[in-house]
């Protein structure tokens, strides 16, 4: 007994405790200040290094839709990020991803054995309809993470917000949440819909990413 005690040893995190304690109770967990100014500066200047470059591509959908069907659910541009390579703001990154996977797995035996993030562009204009991230046949997909990485200066007013859709006792009720700087929203990949309504000025950045069992 003991034996098995000691390798699950962990020092107790209030704020992942405060995620898991969210996720249990309604599917999702909203974390302000996830990432500092400091760090969501630094991210933000990365993505925005690598769209300069014309790294980015239009986001696709499951495989074989025409790129008019596409546009009418989504309009954004992803570029994947390869931890392996990754600059010293990715490094930051996956450093505090890394550390909540390691507690979600020792407190939670979540098996989360797999992570795949992606940086996100929403030009002024374009949204992506109510999904469900598991519609590309990936099951795998547990815990989706969204980060956003626009500057201090965002308002309401820009749109873009996230909606989710929670089922409580039997009626749909939209949770509103806006893109603001260093938020982290972690949700349930294959129960909860969402989606991300229109950006109506300015340009929203965000990195989005799943973890995964198996
Ligand atoms: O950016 C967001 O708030 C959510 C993005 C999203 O739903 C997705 O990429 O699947
Ligand atoms: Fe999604």
């Amino acid at each position: 007994m003991d034996e098995l005690f000691d390798q699950l040893e962990f020092i107790e995190n209030p704020l992942y405790e405060s995620i898991i304690e969210d996720l249990l109770e309604q599917q999702y967990s909203v974390v302000d200040n996830f990432f500092s100014a400091e760090e969501v500066f630094l991210l933000r200047a990365s993505l925005l290094d690598k769209y300069e470059e014309d790294k980015f591509k239009k986001a696709a959908i499951g495989n074989k839709f025409e790129e008019q069907i596409i546009k009418s659910i989504r309009g954004d541009f992803v570029l994947w990020i390869d931890e392996k390579n990754s600059n010293s703001a990715e490094k930051l990154f996956f450093n505090k991803i890394n550390s909540l996977i390691d507690y979600l797995n020792k407190t939670c035996f979540l098996g989360i054995l797999h992570k795949e993030f992606h940086y996100a562009i929403y030009p002024e204009g374009t949204f992506y309809k109510r999904h469900l991230d598991t519609f590309q046949n990936d099951d795998r997909r547990k815990l989706s993470f969204v980060c956003y990485l626009n500057d201090e200066n965002w308002k309401n007013e820009n749109g873009g917000e996230l909606v989710i859709y929670k089922d409580e006792n039997g009626m749909e009720v939209p949770k509103n949440l806006y893109p603001l700087p260093g938020r982290v929203v972690i949700f349930e990949s294959q129960l909860l819909e969402h989606e991300v309504k229109t950006v109506l000025a300015s340009e929203r950045y965000s990195i989005t990413g799943w973890l995964k069992t198996r």
